[in-house]
């Protein structure tokens, strides 16, 4: 159950033991899941981690045996297709098409469309309004394919890698907006390999590995199983009276600056302490999200 600010927010997708082949080669192993309403969870794995396959099989794109309940009813069904957004790898552009034409004629599917006119405006593409899909850039037709995503007004987005192609600018205008829709209530998975983006705007993340999940949580949460940390500070002595405190693994100096990395911050602050009188301008970095999930991937061994 999740409790948010003192309201109890639904189940809206809830997977049990979900396995899942692709002929002989299992992608998905024994995934439990579950997602409320108002969240926006963060999907992330290396390539090939099964990120897409799970998104597939929530939208009932790729069958699947196991109890799966989105929205309350089986994956595909039109009650839940009509509430759910999706956007999803090469998507496809139709040819002689106009970015108004199409969002028309998928609003027509929805029973509760949003206004193609207020849509282009809210995403920033009156200009590209009345041209021809095959004529625009990647990265433009990738933020029409979002505004298809939210055409039928949905509940639930599944968007797999949305940024891809898209550039600084727009990349922050599509977080904002993910934002906006995350305070209206609205219930977000997305998968993303720009981890730094993730970091800042999941609410929880799910980290697959393999077709395992290997976490569950918020980031803090994984943070705090992590404790690597960097030290960072001033002081007028000598680099080697840090070297050997506890937990630091690597200590550098530059001028009077020092950043020492520890395997627990908290055991190296304690150790620092015989030494306060002479440091000042101490600041405590933790782990990013990128580095943490490299180190779980294990793609790096050591950090600096
Ligand atoms: N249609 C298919 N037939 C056979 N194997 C497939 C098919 N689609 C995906 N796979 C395999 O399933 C595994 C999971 O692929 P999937 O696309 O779900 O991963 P992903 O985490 O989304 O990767 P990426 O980050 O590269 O998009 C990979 O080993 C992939 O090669």
């Amino acid at each position: 159950m999740l409790i948010k600010g003192g309201v109890t927010m639904r189940e809206i997708v809830n997977v049990k033991e979900l396995n899942f082949s692709y002929g002989n080669k299992r992608v998905l192993k024994n995934l439990n899941l579950t997602i409320h309403q108002g969240e926006i969870v963060g999907l992330i794995g290396e390539n090939g981690a099964g990120k897409t396959t799970l998104l597939n099989i929530l939208l009932g794109l790729l069958p699947a045996d196991q109890e799966i309940k989105v929205f309350e009813g089986k994956p595909g069904q039109k009650k839940a297709r009509q509430k759910i957004g999706s956007m999803l790898q090469g998507d496809i552009v139709l040819a002689n098409v106009t970015v108004t034409e199409m969002l028309h004629e998928a609003a027509a599917q929805y029973f509760r469309s949003k206004n193609v006119t207020e849509l282009l405006q809210e995403l920033n593409l009156q200009k590209q309004a009345d041209q021809l899909l095959t004529n625009l850039s990647g990265g433009l037709q990738r933020r029409v394919t979002f505004a298809l995503a939210l055409i039928g007004n949905p509940e639930l987005l599944f968007l797999d890698e949305p940024t891809v192609g898209m550039d600084a600018q727009a990349r922050k205008m599509f977080w904002q907006r993910i934002q906006a829709l995350r305070d209206l209530g609205k219930t977000i998975v997305i998968t993303s390999h720009y981890l730094e983006e993730i970091q800042q705007t999941a609410d929880r993340l799910f980290i697959l590995q393999k077709g395992k999940f290997v976490f569950q949580g918020t980031f803090q949460e994984l943070q705090n199983k992590d404790k690597r940390t960097i030290i960072h500070f001033k002081t007028k002595l000598a680099i080697k009276n840090f070297q050997k405190l506890t937990a630091v693994v690597a200590a550098t100096q530059l001028e009077d600056w020092i950043d020492l990395v520890s395997d627990d911050g908290d055991a190296t602050l304690r150790s620092l302490v015989p030494f306060l009188e002479e440091i000042n301008n101490v600041s405590i970095q933790r782990e990013s999200l990128e580095n943490i999930f490299l180190k779980m991937t294990n793609r790096m061994e050591t950090l600096a």
